[in-house]
């Protein structure tokens, strides 16, 4: 089941490990969460260069309340090893491994990870971990990779790579992604964590990124990969409350409240019924609402 105090990750971008004037401007765009990549956008002849650059990075810039996340390169590499410890040493919030395919590459990385905590006397589970979801074999096992650890947060369809081992490509209608899609946010909501979706790579498409972000945000993703910050704004949009859905969240922890004070957990409200489903729905919106800026901590408008 969903947890009512979760957090927000609308946006989750990624920032080439090896580029400083990326890395270093990464906050000023306002995801909800920094991805340093040291995987795929890295190559070969860079990745200890970016993997300095991200560590230093971590040490002098602010990035504000985003959560900041790095995607490490995989064990199957010589780069792994390195880049968790790094990564580990820096206090990096969550550490997303690619192309995850079964539940022990994830308890293999826990493993790791916590060896990495106690080497730099980090408090040990303060690391947290995802998983990217790249080909059939991680799809079918995602249950599995999604409830590996206690310290995951989320997996993540990885799309590019994803339809490259099924032998298609991306099409417009997503038809091609829809069996991914839906295994890999059922998996991650049947473990209780969060549920993103894939990369849209067209920067000279709006309508096409719109149109697939209405789409994910209609299934229930928590949010989406991105690769520009020009996406988040529009990310934001779709996940942005109506004032009609605002109005009827509050009514809903008003009656809510009331019902409390009657001793019961379940009321109606103007014949619709009211209980705890209804109540997480809304405190959802609340709280969508709230990072949207159309309302204050308590709930009331901010007025344009
Ligand atoms: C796409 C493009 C080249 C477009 O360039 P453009 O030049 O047209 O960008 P503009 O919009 O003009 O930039 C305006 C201003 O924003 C700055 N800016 C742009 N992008 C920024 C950014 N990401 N972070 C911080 N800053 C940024 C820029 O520096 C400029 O700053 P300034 O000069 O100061 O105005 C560029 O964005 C970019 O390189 N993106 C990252 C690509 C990347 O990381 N790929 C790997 C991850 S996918 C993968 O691996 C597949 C996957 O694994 C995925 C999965 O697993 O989910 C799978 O299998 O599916
Ligand atoms: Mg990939």
């Amino acid at each position: 089941m969903a947890t009512m105090n979760e957090r927000l990750r609308r946006t989750m971008m990624f920032v080439p490990g090896n580029n400083p004037a990326m890395v270093k401007d990464a906050g000023i765009y306002g995801a909800d969460s920094i991805m340093f990549d040291l995987e795929d956008a890295v190559s070969m002849n860079e990745k200890d260069a970016a993997r300095d650059l991200v560590y230093e990075a971590l040490q002098t810039q602010d990035y504000g309340d985003a959560e900041l996340v790095v995607r490490i390169n995989g064990a199957d590499t010589p780069y792994y090893h390195n880049d968790i410890l790094a990564m580990v040493k820096a206090g990096i919030d969550v550490i997303r491994l690619p192309k995850t395919e079964t539940a022990e590459m994830v308890t293999q990385l826990e493993a790791d990870v916590l060896a990495a905590e106690k080497k730099f006397g980090r408090e040990e589970g303060s690391t947290h971990l995802m998983a990217a979801i790249e080909s059939a074999k991680g799809v079918l096992n995602s249950p599995q990779i999604a409830s590996a650890s206690q310290r995951m947060i989320g997996i993540a369809l990885s799309a590019e790579d994803y339809t490259t081992d099924m032998k298609t490509h991306r099409y417009p209608d997503g038809a091609e992604l829809q069996f991914a899609r839906n295994m890999v946010l059922h998996a991650a909501r049947a473990a209780g964590i969060a549920a993103f979706d894939t990369v849209f790579s067209n920067m000279n498409d709006p309508e096409g990124f719109y149109r697939e972000t209405e789409y994910i945000h209609q299934l229930g993703f928590d949010g989406k990969s991105l690769v520009n910050p020009r996406q988040i704004p529009m990310v934001n949009k779709v996940y942005e409350p109506t004032r009609a859905e605002i109005d009827n969240a509050k009514n809903v922890m008003n009656a809510i409240e009331e019902a409390k004070i009657k001793g019961s957990g379940v009321i109606s409200m103007n014949g619709q019924m009211v209980d705890r489903p209804v109540v997480m729905r809304a405190q959802r919106v609340m709280m969508l609402a709230q990072a949207s800026q159309i309302v204050d901590k308590e709930g009331n408008y901010i007025e344009e």
